[in-house]
């Protein structure tokens, strides 16, 4: 049985900085009583600020960051190196320190295929997506994907998570990757976990702030319909954590 909680922080920087402090947390006890741990991370503004905070954090050095794995709910298909893939705005607000002075290793860095025809590139968001999903089952210890302790999800105002919006077919994509075209966030070309992926999360966390976010976030805590509001099925299988701010918190009865 999966539990929610929704923990509401004064405004986007404190919640920033919890949401770092609590994810950095959750690594130590993860590593407590497993290794590796995985994590998987998100884009947009509050995921990225959440991971220059924890870049800033005394906690960090507590981490053993050599039995870590980095993954991503989502990624935009879009060539290696621009500034707006997910990854590339990861590795320059966390990763690249991480990798340069603490111990987090390059192979365990799971990045989504760039677009591309090099080696590790894919010339489609399909091909992306069937790469992903190899590397995914490459690393799984039980039924196609690693064991994901925390999986950090940004939501947008129309109550999209990852690349998983409103009325898209990706929706009901099966399997646990998926190519997305017609994106209403530019760019329109993405790659995504599924909801069956994201659901093999232990944990699921939302963060999300701002007043835009606060009808759809108000609405997926109601249990609202999935197709207007996918981030209603943003569920851990143990845990499910609400991240917000007072702003997208503000529309709850
Ligand atoms: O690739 C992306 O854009 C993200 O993965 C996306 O799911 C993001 O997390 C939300 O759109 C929230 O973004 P903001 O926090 O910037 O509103």
């Amino acid at each position: 049985m999966s539990t929610r909680l929704v923990v509401v922080h004064p405004d986007p920087d404190v919640l920033a900085e919890a949401a770092a402090a609590r994810l950095l947390t959750r690594l130590l006890d993860v590593q407590s009583v497993r290794r590796p741990a995985h994590v998987v991370l998100t884009g947009g503004t509050v995921g990225i600020q959440t991971l220059r905070a924890a870049a800033a954090s005394p906690l960090r050095a507590a981490v053993d960051w050599s039995g870590v794995h980095v993954w991503w709910g989502d990624e935009r298909f879009l060539p290696a190196g621009d500034a707006d893939r997910n990854e590339t705005q990861a590795r320059e607000a966390l990763l690249d320190d991480l990798v340069a002075s603490s111990g987090l290793r390059e192979e365990n860095v799971h990045a989504v295929p760039a677009r591309g025809d090099g080696p590790g590139e894919a010339a489609t968001p399909e091909d992306a997506a069937t790469s992903y999903a190899a590397e995914l089952a490459a690393h799984a210890e039980e039924d196609g994907t690693p064991h994901f302790d925390v999986l950090l999800l940004g939501m947008g105002p129309d109550g999209h998570v990852a690349s998983l919006f409103p009325e898209h077919h990706a929706l009901e994509a099966p399997g646990y990757t998926v190519g997305v075209h017609g994106s209403p966030k530019p760019p329109a070309e993405r790659v995504s976990l599924t909801f069956a992926a994201i659901g093999r999360a232990e944990e699921v966390w939302v963060v999300a702030a701002g007043s835009e976010k606060a009808e759809q976030a108000a609405a997926a805590l109601a249990d609202g319909p999935m197709t207007e509001v996918p981030a209603v099925r943003a569920v851990g299988h143990h845990r499910t954590l609400w991240l917000l701010d007072a702003a997208a918190a503000s529309a709850r009865g």
